[in-house]
């Protein structure tokens, strides 16, 4: 799937695109193109210019297709207001001159669950992909930013270290932006991060942004405005991203789906302390950094240094070039802070000329692609059942959350695999869709859900 090109195009247009287009207006065509051989069948729309302009190839080997968008940025700008224009316009350029307050702006656009500013928040991040691009070419297609995830257990020293931390780097010309993702302001609406002051000196900084957590919203949406947080923070010419988690929830590894390098930092202290900290989360770092490593906790954090060094080498190694590292920091006396700024500069480079971090940042793209279409999908779901052909009565059921897990699990496959139906198209004979919906993995439904017309559906 041609993931770049997939993300030119604002997402909700995308799905928007899918529910509202009268599939019947498909036809299938045989594509020559070279990349795909003759004779792959392809739908495309009758008469284009009106729609939302999506052309569709799906070769017949296997499940994987390629997906081409072909759209402008005109395209999605035409529907605007002059007012939201000039909003977009404004926003954008305040945006690319490094304007904190057009940054803090464009990323509560982002956050927005309100429909219309969400599709403003596209528009707008539409113009800075394109500036990114832009941007990154005239680099020689290297990355703009370091994009660094740091997660941790409450009271690890995450904000007295990124304080620390983040002066030393902005002394050294760097602009760095701190994104806060926290847990529990998806559930409960309190936060783990955002409530304290946390960071005084380096919010004053002005080569410095912080941002707290977002304040509502699943796991899913917190990701999603995470991931645009980042882009917005990278096109506002922010050349190192920390994103900081609490290590205890689902949210870390959200992040380091997110990120170049995922660093845990570690209190000296073990037991007890540290029994919220999953053993997956350890897996997934590339740093491991023990904190307070200063008078009389030196001894322990030795203690703690030597216990994770021999852990990390029973595990499993995630990169061909780099071999997890542990270290001892002190944000009190400073000790082994530019060292480990060496090392994550090491990784990065290491990473970089390897292909490694091409390859990682590729496949992230992938993920949140699939997330967003999850989530959007869910929200059509419940935004316009009728859409997807759920009959009031289903409707009314799902909504009330009155089905158990297994017959809303039943009534949204069976009304999923009628969508097909509905836009006029039969099931073509494939050993899958033989498979109930519910029964295929995640990925596959999705792609027969809203890749109708490929090798599973045939008009
Ligand atoms: N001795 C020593 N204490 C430190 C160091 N860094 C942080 N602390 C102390 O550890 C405590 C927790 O530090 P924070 O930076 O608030 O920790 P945190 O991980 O951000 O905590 P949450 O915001 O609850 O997640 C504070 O009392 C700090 O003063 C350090 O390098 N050395």
């Amino acid at each position: 799937m041609n993931i770049p090109m997939l993300l030119q195009r604002p997402h909700q247009h995308f799905l928007k695109g899918l529910v509202r287009t009268p599939f019947r207006c498909y036809r299938f065509i045989f594509h020559p193109s070279p990349h795909l051989g003759s004779g792959v069948p392809c739908a495309q729309p009758l008469s284009s210019p009106g729609l939302h302009c999506a052309k569709w190839m799906l070769p017949s080997n296997g499940l994987t297709r390629k997906l081409c968008l072909q759209t402008t940025l005109e395209e999605h700008t035409e529907g605007l207001s002059d007012k939201e224009q000039r909003l977009v316009d404004k926003l954008y350029a305040g945006l690319i001159q490094g304007q904190r307050a057009c940054l803090a702006e464009a990323i509560t656009l982002v956050e927005s669950t309100h429909s219309r500013k969400k599709e403003l928040a596209q528009v707008l991040l539409q113009k800075v992909l394109a500036h990114h691009r832009e941007q990154e070419n005239l680099n020689k297609g290297k990355p703009l930013a370091f994009r660094v995830g740091l997660s941790g257990p409450p009271g690890a020293g995450k904000s007295t270290f990124i304080e620390y931390f983040g002066k030393m780097l902005t002394e050294r010309g760097h602009k760095l932006s701190v994104l806060a993702v926290d847990p529990s302001s998806c559930t409960s609406g309190g936060s783990l991060l955002g409530d304290k002051t946390r960071m005084t000196e380096l919010s004053r900084d002005m080569n410095a942004y912080i941002r707290p957590s977002p304040t509502r919203g699943t796991l899913g949406g917190v990701t999603r405005t995470t991931n645009e947080a980042i882009l917005l923070c990278e096109g506002g010419g922010y050349d190192i991203i920390l994103v900081e988690t609490v290590g205890v929830g689902q949210s870390e590894f959200a992040v380091a789906d997110m990120v170049d390098m995922f660093i845990l930092l570690l209190p000296p202290a073990g037991g007890d302390e540290l029994q919220g900290i999953k053993r997956g989360i350890v897996e997934m770092a590339d740093l491991v950094a023990i904190t307070k490593s200063d008078g009389d906790l030196i001894v322990p954090a030795r203690r703690i240094q030597a216990e994770y060094v021999s852990a990390l080498k029973l595990l499993r190694r995630r990169s061909g070039v780099w071999r997890p590292k542990v270290i001892r920091i002190s944000a009190r006396s400073g000790e082994g802070i530019t060292e480990m700024w060496d090392k994550m500069k090491e990784f990065q480079e290491v990473m970089l000329v390897s292909g490694e971090l091409a390859a990682k940042r590729q496949k992230q793209q992938k993920v949140w692609m699939w997330n967003l279409i999850q989530e959007n999908a869910t929200a059509t779901f419940l935004t316009n059942p009728k859409g997807l052909g759920v009959n009031r009565a289903e409707g009314a059921t799902l909504h009330a959350g009155k089905s158990i897990l297994g017959s809303a699990s039943s009534a949204s496959s069976r009304v999923l695999s009628r969508f097909p139906a509905r836009c006029g198209m039969k099931p073509y004979y494939h050993p899958a869709a033989q498979k109930k919906l519910s029964q295929l993995p995640r990925e596959t439904a999705f792609q027969i859900i809203f890749y109708p017309g490929g090798q599973l559906y045939s008009v």
